[in-house]
């Protein structure tokens, strides 16, 4: 599975330590990320994570063109409600495009939490039978 990882700034200790605890799960999936967060997480964990551009300077879009490709298949988006954004309209955007795919997205730490269960558990296998379809079509 392709999963995407971003965090706003005060929320990106909540993103290493996410990926730490859950290093064993992460390290069998291809992982995305913005910027600055993906350079955390790789310092914080030694996980190999393609880093696309930081948020404000397009990443949050980068993500986005590959939802909107059907290429990732999960995000994990720790984003700031109480810090206003200076590209806000590419977080909507963002958020908008996973909802319009049905991409499973959690956007704070306890939802997180759960993907990374249902990922464990095999529960998002059905995202191989929509890659399959697609690939058919
Ligand atoms: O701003 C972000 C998401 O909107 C995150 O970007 P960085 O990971 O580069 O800080």
């Amino acid at each position: 599975m392709k999963i995407a990882l971003i965090a706003h700034d005060k929320k990106k200790p909540e993103m290493v330590d996410f990926a730490i605890a859950y290093s064993q799960v992460l390290k069998q999936h291809e992982l995305y990320a913005t910027g600055t967060t993906g350079k955390k997480v790789m310092d914080a964990t030694g996980l190999k994570v393609h880093r696309f551009q930081s948020g404000p300077l397009g990443g949050d879009q980068q993500i986005g063109a590959m939802i909107a490709s059907n290429e990732m298949d999960m995000v994990i988006f720790l984003r700031d409600p109480l810090t206003a954004q200076p590209h806000e309209p590419d977080v909507n955007a963002l958020l908008r495009l996973s909802d319009v795919y049905r991409i499973p997205l959690a956007t704070n730490l306890a939802s997180a939490e759960l993907l990374m269960h249902a990922l464990s558990r095999g529960e998002m296998h059905w995202r191989e039978l929509v890659h399959q379809r697609q690939s058919k079509a």
